[in-house]
């Protein structure tokens, strides 16, 4: 079984890949971290992210970066973005996850364009949402807990522009694909977005 997880920057997507993932017994890839992998070559080679053939040269990394705290940072996330919107780069990064996707015994994914690129025959596609401000204000608490001092309207300007890169790019704009079912987490706690998208993949799976 194949579950595409998608939405915008701190929705708690990854919160419910990883509990579908845990449900199912299913491995599990956060596409994000690929994107910022990139980001933080292009930094650590002192490139320039806008640049596409910059951003291409960084996207061979070994799988140790994946691990690196540094991913999480605001920052990254903001850099992330930028090289993500280069056609090569995504290119770059497709068979992988299309294998990750479509290996035996299935898999779960989160990102953008999973349900619409990466793997469009998914069993069960969801589409994860929260109002800006709740999304801030949860990622503006994480990044706390990491020991960020960053303002909550920093957090919540930066998300906005990210939402505003990733959705009106011409590659891969992070889009509900129609057959997507929305799961709005805006008043809903963890537990309860994870019960609802378990019956929503109930509903989809194969039998
Ligand atoms: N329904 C929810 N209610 C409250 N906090 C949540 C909820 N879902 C996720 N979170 C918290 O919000 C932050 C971002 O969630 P995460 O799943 O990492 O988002 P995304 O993968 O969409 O960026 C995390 O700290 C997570 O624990
Ligand atoms: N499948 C994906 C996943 C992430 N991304 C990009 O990578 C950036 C970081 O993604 P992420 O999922 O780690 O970010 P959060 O939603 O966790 O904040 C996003 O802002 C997107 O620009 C993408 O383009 N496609």
């Amino acid at each position: 079984m194949i579950i595409a997880v998608d939405g915008p920057a701190a929705s708690g997507k990854g919160t419910i890949a990883k509990a579908l993932a845990r449900h199912y017994h299913l491995p599990h890839l956060d596409t994000g971290l690929l994107y910022r992998a990139v980001a933080a070559n292009v930094a650590r080679m002192e490139l320039d992210p806008a640049k596409e053939a910059d951003a291409v040269a960084a996207c061979d990394f070994g799988a140790l970066i994946l691990a690196d705290p540094v991913l999480r940072t605001d920052e990254i996330g903001q850099a992330a973005s930028i090289v993500s919107a280069h056609p090569l780069v995504r290119a770059a990064l497709l068979q992988r996850q299309k294998r990750f996707a479509h290996q035996a015994g299935g898999a779960v994914l989160d990102g953008r364009d999973i349900a619409t690129v990466i793997a469009p025959d998914a069993d069960a596609k969801l589409f994860v949402k929260a109002t800006p401000q709740i999304r801030a204000r949860r990622r503006h608490t994480e990044l706390q807990t990491h020991g960020s001092t960053l303002s909550f309207d920093k957090v919540l300007t930066d998300i906005r522009a990210r939402d505003e890169r990733d959705s009106s790019r011409s590659a891969a704009p992070l889009v509900m694909a129609p057959d997507a079912v929305l799961i709005d987490t805006s008043f809903l706690s963890i537990e309860a977005s994870i019960e609802k998208a378990i019956a929503i993949v109930e509903a989809h799976s194969p039998r």
